[in-house]
């Protein structure tokens, strides 16, 4: 809806009001690629941009420049932190019949407290942002929002021009020559601190042995080199046809990009319901029907899947028995089979109580047994001593909620960190008692194939 926005200046008792303003207005933008759009924003909003599609496919989001970034340093408090942020900026919206609610989009950091590096420098314990252009694809149609958060009394100009910016990207995205997504030349693939991660699974498990905790989850990472920079839109439009049984993210600061594709959702709210999934216990696809049927039958039946899989049901079901009513979990898990893995699955659902929102249930949440352990003041220590890695934004929330309580955030697995020629890809696997170091280093080969594919890497059988 088309309105020509003019600085609140008196509130509703008469009086002067001024300060904060935060306006949203809706284009139908007819049909557009989101993907398209995120590249034709790649000139003007490079390091300022998101890519979203939620597991089934029926919602893309893309947010293009930072109309307000919101972040937060603090260790314990940031995600009331955000809250309070997106809170703040919602209390003072003018949105009108016809445009869309405006989206927060981004992510947490894993732990704040283990931050040994620089590698994740630009993205903070809690780094999101409100897009300048959004582009929301759902049952179907496309729309782009502009959305202006303004101190000052020149909103109709700034709109005006927002629109003209929006305008040509529009264009681009529509009548642009895209060619087709290259991958990039490995020149290189380093494996970081291989034996010392088998020690550190080695040394878990038997500190899981001797009592300590009773699931710990461990990560490594590998780095890549290319022949010359990738480009974030072309290893976007891999994963997007590569990945179509998983969540796709993108999360961009400064040169680097956050991207993965990501089977496992942390929770979702939607319509009064709040949905969510448990996800641990792995194996490899098969390399035919009946082999991939027996993996399958095999990881529903062996105990140590089974057990490290029961770690996070007790923990996710007790976190939406005490925030909701009606909370339905199945008797046992099932298997999600996505392209490159096979993983024993449980969803969970409930209708949240009153005074419970999204971050509520993201910061209760996180981590799940399934990236921290059991019990998490027992496992995160652990993670802390014996992980050589920084995992950043790895295994952490990553998504997106709206002005009216509406959201969805995956945890940031399968996933890479992209920075000119080379990128950092992330995996890891829950340790239990009767782990074996070799075994559990092959699940992460089998957990890097989806970035690593994305990323032109040669794929090992
Ligand atoms: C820690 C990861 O996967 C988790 C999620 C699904 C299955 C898992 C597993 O079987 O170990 C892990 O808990 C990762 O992909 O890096
Ligand atoms: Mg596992």
């Amino acid at each position: 809806m088309k309105h020509n926005p003019t600085p609140h200046t008196t509130g509703s008792a008469g009086r002067q009001v001024s300060g904060l303003h935060f306006y949203t207005e809706t284009i139908d933008a007819g049909r557009l690629s989101p993907l398209a759009f995120f590249e034709a924003g790649e000139n003007e909003f490079a390091g300022r941009r998101f890519y979203w599609e939620n597991r089934d496919k029926t919602l893309k989001l893309v947010g293009i420049g930072h109309a307000m970034t919101l972040t937060s340093d603090a260790a314990d408090g940031r995600f009331a932190d955000v809250r309070a942020q997106w809170q703040r900026l919602c209390s003072v919206l003018v949105k009108e019949e016809g445009d869309l609610p405006p989206v927060l989009f981004g992510g947490f950091s894993f732990d704040p407290e283990n931050h040994p590096s620089d590698e994740w420098k630009g993205f903070p314990p809690a780094y999101f942002a409100v897009p300048q252009f959004q582009l929301a694809e759902k049952g179907g149609r496309t729309f782009v929002s502009i959305n202006l958060v303004t101190e000052g009394e020149t909103a109709a100009e700034d709109f005006e021009r927002l629109r003209l910016i929006c305008e040509s990207m529009i264009h681009e995205a529509q009548v642009m020559e895209r060619t087709p997504a290259q991958k990039p030349e490995v020149s290189a693939l380093d494996e970081l601190a291989r034996s010392d991660y088998l020690e550190a699974v080695g040394e878990v498990t038997g500190r899981i042995r001797a009592g300590e905790a009773e699931k710990v989850v461990i990560a490594r990472s590998v780095q890549l080199a290319f022949d010359e920079a990738a480009t974030p839109s072309s290893i976007l439009e891999n994963l997007s046809a590569e990945q179509q049984e998983s969540y796709l993210f993108g999360l961009e600061s400064g040169s680097k990009l956050f991207f993965g594709a990501t089977p496992e959702r942390l929770v979702e709210i939607r319509d009064g319901q709040a949905l969510t999934a448990c996800v641990a216990g792995s194996i490899r696809r098969g390399k035919t029907a009946s082999e991939d049927r027996e993996l399958g039958e095999g990881l529903l039946h062996d105990p140590k899947n089974r057990s490290e899989h029961q770690y996070v049901v007790s923990m996710i079901g007790d976190v939406f028995r005490s925030f909701c009513e009606e909370v339905r979990i199945p008797a046992g898990p099932r298997l999600l089979k996505v392209r490159d893995i096979q993983h024993l699955f449980t969803p969970v659902e409930g209708i949240p109580n009153p005074d419970k929102d999204l971050l509520d249930f993201v910061e209760a949440l996180h981590p799940t047994p399934a990236l921290g352990g059991t019990p998490r003041e027992a496992a995160l220590p652990i993670i802390r001593e014996s992980e050589r890695m920084d995992r950043g934004f790895y295994g952490a929330p990553v998504g997106w909620m709206d002005s009216e309580g509406n959201g969805e955030f995956a945890v940031a697995i399968r996933s890479a960190l992209l920075e000119g020629s080379g990128a950092r890809l992330y995996a890891g696997g829950g340790i239990v008692a009767d782990s074996v170091p070799e075994e559990e280093y092959e699940e992460t080969w089998v957990k890097f194939r989806p970035v690593l594919r994305a990323l032109g890497g040669k794929l090992n059988g």
